[in-house]
């Protein structure tokens, strides 16, 4: 490397601070000794296209400065700031003030990242046990009219100036919380219910949707909106899909952190075949490493990195197809030398990239790669070609590559696949470093020139906005560099291509002086380049991680305002219901007491009333069986026993009549108390009670209650007889003589019948008191049976009746009729109340529980709720303290002390 060639170049002397206080900053001139604003191009910012205050600081640096070599230690701004003042530290090096920048930026933005983090975490387990508001707003025409006892409308305020909530000449809308009430088949009065807020049609407005740009919920089914979606939505699926977006965002911000943490660079050096990327990427290196050839010839992805990376070895590590590079696992890649580098490279299919680990023979302050700020690596592409461009562009896209350095051929100008390219990568990348190489082939420079540059000017604006820092014509191969290893590629030693080729006009002196304006312009194509490389890594590295900082905490400040005031409000809304649930469960609960004694008793007083009737009403019909009027007639002595059938049915009938209208008595009763139970229903409990029927014609109607009421008693011959009529009657003339009544009695008396007994007795005692007549026994006697009989038959009209009277009733006694039949009505009415007296029991018992079970429900989201509000404000302040923080990382602004 020949010291001629950077003679305006390395470490600048070090200068008195008023050499550098006497720079005007801010002036579009860049404040610069006559020498070096000889030696040097003006530089403008990258950024604005025109000279600038920025401009001037560069050009002040490179003027005082030596360039990027930086000994002072990683300190924060304080101690930058001093340096840069000067106390005690000397002057400071604009490229370590630069890193010490870089460095404090990305220190406060890993804390952010670290924060919000922990932000994330937290309303991840906060919306897995209190499901988050989506935000979302009533539409504004609902929720204008007023309806009594819904919930006032909530005031959305913004304090980061998001006018998120208020439209210009609107009133704030009403924010509600999807779902989030306990809601469902709670027992509640029809009143109740009618108090109840009925759900209202909800919209996340355009300007909430359009300011969630992380946390947005991505929905896009049928032909709903996301408004009506995201309303159609459960509270729990919002929340899971919530839930998956902050997961995301998590990843995200783990993978910027590792973005971050990287301190390297890496810079692809792509173009056209044969435009001189090889030999572009060997000048900067001042090193012939890479193969140069007339034909196409680097077929893999060249990675140049510093040796130091792999503790101190140059070599090469050729990636195996499909692995994942590790420097440490060496199954990833095979070891070669350098020399052996053209081998690899040329037309190889084993591999499709290598690592090139070479030490950097030039200064800090000259080199790229070694130049103590940063690990830049340079990737030499594969010339593009229809089958390559896709694969470069995909290449060029990763994170990864901080700079596309894109190099064409100056005499072939921009072909398909290298327009295709630049299309592609504009892409991702708002700025492309673009070498127009081979420039000392060009007869006329200017046409040259402005043909490319119109070419930009179509391809990528906006380095064509820039092309005075980013477009460069240059001719590597003019740029003496250092031997090649040996047995690489071929290399003089001291230039690739010396004089530069074939320059027409390129003689003698004259072609000397050419060489070195070529050089020198190269010389300021590296120094854009480093600073395109250095200076805007903040931008490349950082920005990505500022500005999604940004998006991310403005999403979450939204979320949290949003939901702090769902929280708030519905902490008052569960006040409130619990304020009004505590007396209705008081009362659902007396009531319950209250109406269970009442349908109790009820019940009791109607079936014993029911009991006592029937009981009394079937004794005196049993009692009166015998006396009433049955209208049988007595058909004669020869039908007598048709006619005590005849009269004992009456009588039964008659019987069984009183049970029946005992039964219809209990009907009308068991309906009065049925109603009463369904009035206490239609008053405690509700409409349900309106619909119990209840049909009493169907009561006693089963076939025992026919079996009770009848009985069947047969008929014997006895019935006939009245016995007690005839013992009495025999007692009374007992002890007379009985043969001499008879005897006196029988004949005259007989045919009277006056009475059998008078008649007998006289029989009997004319027997006994004279002897004569004591023959006259037997004949008396059968005259006595006969007469007994006599009057037997003659008294059937009579006596039957009672008779059969007083054995009915006998065996109904037996029987237990009245009772059986008595606790058959009133079981049957029990039976019959008790229905609708457990249902409201049941019902009470219910809504008792269900109102217990509301409130508890009701304290329980009151407990979320206010833990809710609570952390949501906090979320609140955290977010937007954070995201103040963040706001002031200004990546665009010079280093403190630089300016
Ligand atoms: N005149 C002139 N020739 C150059 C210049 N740069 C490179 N070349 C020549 O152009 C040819 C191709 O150069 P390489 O560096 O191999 O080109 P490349 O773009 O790397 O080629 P591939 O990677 O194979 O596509 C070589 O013969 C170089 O000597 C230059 O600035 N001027």
């Amino acid at each position: 490397m020949s010291e001629d060639y950077f003679s305006g170049k390395g470490k600048a002397p070090m200068r008195p601070e008023s050499d550098d206080a006497d720079s005007p900053s801010g002036s579009n001139t860049p404040s610069t000794s006559a020498a070096a604003s000889a030696s040097r191009p003006k530089y403008v910012t990258v950024g604005n296209g025109t000279t600038s205050e920025h401009a001037a600081r560069l050009q002040n640096m490179l003027d005082v400065d030596s360039g990027y070599g930086g000994s002072i230690a990683d300190v924060d701004h304080p101690g930058m700031a001093a340096a840069a003042a000067g106390h005690g530290y000397g002057r400071p090096q604009s490229g370590a003030i630069h890193q010490m920048w870089y460095n404090s930026q990305r220190a406060a933005l890993g804390r952010s990242i670290n924060k919000v983090l922990e932000l994330l975490q937290g309303l991840q387990g906060m919306n897995a046990a209190w499901p988050a508001h989506y935000p979302s707003v009533q539409r504004a025409e609902s929720s204008s009219p007023e309806r009594p006892g819904s919930r006032p409308g909530l005031q959305h305020s913004s304090t980061m100036g998001n006018a998120d909530f208020h439209e210009a000449g609107h009133a704030p809308p009403t924010l509600r919380r999807a779902m989030t009430s306990a809601e469902g088949a709670v027992a509640e009065s029809s009143r109740a219910a009618e108090n109840r807020p009925a759900p209202e049609p909800r919209l996340v407005t355009p300007q909430i949707a359009h300011d969630f740009s992380v946390l947005k919920l991505d929905l896009k089914l049928g032909a709903l909106s996301q408004a009506e979606l995201v309303h159609s939505l459960e509270k729990n699926s919002i929340a899971s899909l919530l839930d998956g977006k902050i997961s995301t965002s998590i990843k995200h911000l783990h993978s910027l952190q590792e973005r971050i943490a990287d301190t390297s660079s890496k810079v692809l050096i792509t173009g056209d075949l044969n435009a001189g990327k090889s030999t572009f990427c060997n000048a900067l290196l001042r090193r012939k490493l890479l193969p140069e050839d007339q034909q196409p010839c680097t077929a893999i992805f060249c990675e140049v990195l510093d040796a130091r990376e792999n503790s101190g070895v140059e070599e090469v590590h050729a990636v195996h197809k499909d692995a994942v590079y590790n420097r440490n696992d060496e199954s990833t890649y095979d070891v070669f030398s350098l020399r052996e580098l053209e081998n690899i490279v040329v037309d190889n299919e084993t591999y499709t990239q290598c690592k090139i680990y070479v030490k950097d023979s030039r200064t800090i302050d000259e080199s790229l790669l070694n130049n103590g700020v940063v690990d830049i690596a340079l990737i030499d592409a594969p010339g593009l070609n229809s089958d390559t461009t896709k694969t470069t562009a995909i290449f060029a896209r990763q994170e990864e590559i901080d700079v596309v350095v894109f190099v064409v051929s100056a005499a072939n100008h921009f072909t398909q696949s290298a327009k295709e390219f630049i299309w592609a990568a504009a892409a991702e990348k708002a700025y492309l470093f673009i070498v127009v190489n081979g420039y000392d082939a060009i007869r006329d420079k200017d046409r040259c020139k402005k043909l490319i540059l119109d070419q930009i000017s179509g391809l990528s604006p906006r380095t064509h906005k820039e092309s005075s820092e980013l477009v460069h014509f240059v001719s590597s191969n003019a740029v003496p560099v250092g031997p090649s290893p040996p047995g690489g590629p071929s290399g003089s030693g001291s230039s690739s291509g010396g004089s530069g080729g074939d320059d027409p006009g390129d003689d003698g002196d004259k072609g000397k002086g050419k060489d070195v304006d070529k050089i020198r312009d190269f010389q300021a194509l590296e120094q854009s380049l480093r600073r395109f490389v250095l200076e805007k890594r903040a931008r490349s590295k950082l920005a990505p991680a500022r500005t999604y900082l940004l998006n991310i905490l403005n999403d979450v400040h939204t979320l949290a305002t949003v939901n702090q005031e769902v929280a708030r409000s519905e902490l008052e809304r569960v006040t409130q219901e619990l304020k009004a649930l505590e007396p209705q469960l008081e009362s659902s609960k007396r009531a319950k007491t209250e109406v269970s004694d009442q349908i109790d008793h009820n019940i009791e007083y109607t079936c014993k009333d029911v009991y006592d009737h029937t009981r009394s009403e079937l004794t005196s019909a049993i009692n009166y069986a015998g006396s009433a009027n049955y209208d049988v007639p007595y058909p004669g002595v020869l039908a007598a026993f048709q006619y005590a059938e005849e009269l004992k049915g009456a009588m039964l009938s008659h019987i069984a009549e009183s049970v029946s209208k005992c039964e219809d008595f209990a009907r009308a009763k068991a309906v009065q108390g049925v109603n009463t139970t369904k009035q206490l229903g239609i008053l405690h409990v509700g409409d349900e009670f309106n619909n119990l029927t209840f049909r009493p014609d169907v009561m006693f109607r089963r076939k025992r209650d026919a079996l009770a009421r009848e009985v069947d008693i047969p008929i014997e011959l006895w019935d006939f007889v009245d016995w007690s009529t005839l013992l009495q009657r025999q007692e009374k003339y007992a002890g007379t003589g009985m043969a001499l009544t008879v005897a006196t009695a029988v004949v005259p008396r007989m045919v009277g019948m006056s009475t059998w007994v008078d008649q007998a007795l006289t029989a009997s005692r004319l027997l006994g008191s004279s002897n004569n007549l004591r023959h006259l026994i037997l004949p008396g006697l059968f005259v006595a049976v006969f007469a007994v009989s006599a009057y037997v038959i003659q008294q059937i009209p009579n006596s039957l009746p009672q008779r059969l009277a007083t054995k009915i009733s006998t065996q109904l006694a037996e029987l237990d009729y009245v009772h059986s039949n008595s606790s058959r009505i009133a079981s049957a009415v029990r039976r019959v109340l008790r229905v609708p007296a457990d249902n409201l029991r049941v019902s009470l018992d219910q809504s008792v529980k269900e109102l217990g079970n509301r409130r508890e429900e009701t304290i329980k989201v009151k407990g979320e709720s206010e833990r809710a509000a609570r952390y949501f404000s906090r979320l609140v302040a955290e977010s937007e303290h954070q995201r103040g923080n963040v706001a002031a990382v200004d990546l665009d602004a010079p280093p403190p002390g630089v300016a």
